[in-house]
């Protein structure tokens, strides 16, 4: 059986437009994420180029767009810095809005929040997890 255009499924990551889409979303995100005073601190040491990259990379990786992200696992990248679930929640309102802002369908909207949802034990601090 030949596989078609008709037959493939098309991936969140094209639908939005590709590299270029993920590129200006990430660019957004980081601008409302260091102009929020909550979180701005947590990147006051960091490298925003190969941030914006990683992030990029790994956004691309969830919208179902090539695998090419190189950088840490989540949990190996934010346990060390402590991140309680309030702010994890202020940086996935972020990302929401800012997928939002830009036009991004409503499905792929409620499937990032899913996997916002199944990441945030990575990223949260394990000692502010309820019942740990
Ligand atoms: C689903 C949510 C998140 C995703 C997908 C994500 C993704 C990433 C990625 C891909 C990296 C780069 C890792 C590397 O370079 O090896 C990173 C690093 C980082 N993230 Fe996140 N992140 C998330 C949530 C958060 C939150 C909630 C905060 C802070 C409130 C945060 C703060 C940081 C900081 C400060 C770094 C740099 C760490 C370092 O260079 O040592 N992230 N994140």
């Amino acid at each position: 059986m030949t596989v078609t255009e008709e037959t493939t499924p098309v991936s969140h990551y094209e639908r939005i437009g590709g590299a270029s889409s993920v590129k200006a979303a990430v660019e957004l995100f980081y601008d409302k994420v260091l102009a929020d005073p909550a979180l701005a601190g947590y990147f006051a040491d960091v490298d925003m180029v190969g941030q914006r990259r990683h992030l990029a990379l790994m956004l691309t990786v969830v919208l179902g767009g090539p695998n090419e992200y190189t950088g840490r696992g989540l949990a190996e990248a934010h346990q060390p810095l402590n991140i309680p679930v309030a702010h994890y929640a202020k940086v996935g309102e972020h990302l929401i809005v800012t997928l939002t802002e830009l036009g991004v369908p409503a499905d792929i909207l409620a499937d990032v929040r899913t996997v916002l949802a199944d990441v945030q034990d990575q990223v949260v601090a394990a000692g502010t997890r309820p019942g740990v």
